[in-house]
């Protein structure tokens, strides 16, 4: 009964991917305009679900007292093309400012929050750019969370798409599969700079 709940669910939150990367590719004058979503429609598309639970840390009220933060998720990009996320009413969630400040996001449980990922950093050459994020440990409330994360195929190029450059605009970035990529990101620290290794020249957090 809860498989066929949750694949109801990851059916429906993969249609909302699809619609946004729509909207997205509308917005780019990209055509055609499924050629973000059909990645995340194709058989072998490698997305992913993903459900986190963060106990409360009732110890914290006493150890933050000199106003330190306790990470529940360390600092991270996603890697894959875009995530949608969806929690319990409990705050947690925040994101790093280009600036490196980091706010929070406020918890709504009714809204669903979209992380653009690495491949669509890459996909669309910079001009979106993937969010640095993280979640606090919260002192009283539990935290749940599901995420649904929107890949290619495996042996999917990523590379920016040709019907969005510029003349002349060259790639920001070296050639790459889903595939090498998600090898590399895995073998990397969570909150390294994991598409820096990509880059053909450094391009600093928040620089685009
Ligand atoms: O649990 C959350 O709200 C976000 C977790 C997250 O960033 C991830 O699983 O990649
Ligand atoms: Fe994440």
């Amino acid at each position: 009964m809860y498989r066929s709940a949750i694949n109801e669910y990851v059916t429906a939150v993969r249609n909302l991917a699809c619609v946004v990367l729509e909207k997205i590719a509308d917005g780019l004058t990209i055509e055609p305009k499924n050629v973000l979503s059909k990645l995340l429609r194709d058989e072998k598309s490698d997305s992913c679900f993903r459900l986190n639970h963060y106990p409360p840390c009732t110890e914290l009220e006493a150890l933050s007292s000199g106003g330190r933060n306790f990470i529940g998720f360390g600092e991270h990009t996603d890697p894959q093309i875009v995530s949608i996320i969806r929690s319990n009413n409990t705050t947690g969630l925040q994101i790093s400012l280009r600036d490196g400040a980091w706010i929070s996001v406020p918890p709504d449980q009714y809204s669903f929050f979209i992380i653009v990922g690495d491949s669509l950093q890459v996909m669309t050459n910079g001009r979106f750019r993937s969010v640095k994020h993280r979640v606090l440990a919260n002192n009283i409330k539990s935290r749940l969370s599901m995420i649904y994360f929107g890949g290619p195929p495996l042996s999917e190029n990523i590379a920016p798409l040709s019907s969005l450059m510029d003349e002349g605009e060259e790639s920001l970035y070296k050639e790459f599969t889903w595939h090498e990529y998600k090898k590399s990101a895995y073998r990397t620290r969570l909150g390294a700079d994991r598409l820096g290794l990509f880059e053909k020249k450094n391009i600093p957090y928040g620089q685009i």
